[in-house]
């Protein structure tokens, strides 16, 4: 695990925050702009020193009191909201220019860089001729190659445009599935969050306000998350069964097996489902006569209705009808929910459409399968 704690005023700025960051795998820390979420990342890269901050990366210590690593000595890669690379070297120098500056034992090759970013075609490119997605590859490509124990990104994805982002988010899925090295996300893209990050750590004007895994901040009743317009639920399972005739998948999570769209083998991958909370309708019966693919045992936790006389309410669902299930939100109205007398611990059927199931995690190879379905979703 990786233990931070930063204390201390810049200007009139005040940073109180302390939390726990995943050894292995993504943290997000998000939070409205201002609240410190870049300060946090310059006080772990030893970028800005605060006089009262902890800091351990697994078994080091690299600020502790009076101790106080510089960054020069800290094995962080930084990648900043634009691509900082060098202009007079081709995509290749750029690259090896990470690989001198490796402190410490191989952890991640070359070649694996290489393939996992897709940077291969551009190598022999002056960075001039980049597009902002391409260089921002191969600004991690370069910041993974100095042998990072800690790799820092600051909205990595900030400075692109829309369909840039969505050609870079499949290649840092991949990162995420293959490679261990910790990484501390600073985003306030939920969406990008959603995909990317199994840990969440939300700030609020300069402290924490709450963190934990990913999937139970996003569904907690005392967190604002819980009122995004955009509300979605992330599930995680595993691929049980590929119906290469209908290009459908299986995935089985927690209290239940999901139907989505596309062939996502191999059997036994791990997948991540978004499922929009406006996608999800709630009966009590197994439906008839309709399209719905997914109609899945799920009991009734708690319900929230949004603020301010909305005409919605949130529904916070476990799957299947057995403990630990996996958390699941419809977003319904609260007419249905009075009309069809509902309550906490009731078992109920929810209802999701398959093309609702948006941007699973897939590797590349079943990437153009999963944007064809994509495009004819209703
Ligand atoms: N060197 C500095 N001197 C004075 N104030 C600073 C300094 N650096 C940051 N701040 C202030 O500290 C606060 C937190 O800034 P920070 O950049 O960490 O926020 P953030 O959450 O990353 O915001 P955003 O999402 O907009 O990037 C802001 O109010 C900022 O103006």
């Amino acid at each position: 695990m990786i233990h931070a704690s930063f204390k201390g005023r810049i200007g009139g700025f005040v940073l109180d925050a302390e939390f726990e960051a995943l050894g292995h795998g993504v943290t997000a820390l998000f939070g409205p702009s201002g609240c410190g979420k870049t300060t946090v990342l310059r006080c772990m890269a030893g970028l800005t020193r605060l006089p009262d901050g902890q800091l351990t990366v697994g078994a080091k210590t690299w600020q502790a009191g009076r101790k106080f690593t510089p960054i020069h000595r800290r094995a962080v890669g930084y990648v900043f909201q634009e691509a900082s690379l060098f202009a007079h070297l081709s995509v290749r120098d750029n690259l090896c220019y990470g690989l001198k500056r490796a402190k410490g034992p191989l952890r991640v090759g070359e070649e694996e860089v290489v393939s996992l970013l897709g940077i291969a075609p551009l190598f022999e490119r002056p960075t001039a001729t980049l597009s902002g997605g391409e260089r921002q590859r191969v600004a991690i490509g370069r910041a993974l190659l100095s042998q990072p124990e800690l790799l820092l990104m600051d909205e990595p994805l900030s400075a692109l445009d829309r369909l840039s982002r969505e050609e870079i988010l499949p290649y840092l899925e991949r990162l995420h599935a293959r490679l261990e090295m910790p990484v501390i996300l600073v985003s306030h893209d939920m969406t990008e969050v959603e995909r990317l990050a199994d840990r969440l750590v939300l700030m609020e004007r300069g402290r924490v306000r709450a963190e934990g895994p990913l999937a139970p901040m996003l569904a907690d009743p005392d967190l604002p998350l819980i009122h995004r317009p955009d509300l979605a639920s992330v599930l995680e399972g595993e691929v049980v069964a590929v119906d290469d005739a209908y290009g459908l998948s299986q995935i089985a999570v927690p209290g239940g097996v999901i139907v989505v769209p596309g062939r996502l083998g191999p059997a036994g991958a791990r997948r991540r489902m978004r499922i929009p909370a406006a996608d999800v309708s709630l009966g009590r019966n197994p439906p008839s006569d309709t399209t719905i693919l997914n109609a899945l045992p799920a009991t009734i936790l708690s319900a929230e209705p949004e603020p301010n006389g909305s005409p919605l309410i949130t529904v916070r669902l476990k799957l299947g009808r057995e403990t630990g299930g996996a958390l699941l939100l419809a977003r319904i109205s609260r007419k249905s929910w009075d009309s069809l007398g509902f309550a906490p611990g009731e078992p109920i059927v929810a209802r999701l459409k398959a093309t609702s199931l948006s941007h699973p995690s897939t590797s590349m190879e079943t990437a153009p399968d999963w944007q064809e379905d994509d495009d004819v979703r209703d």
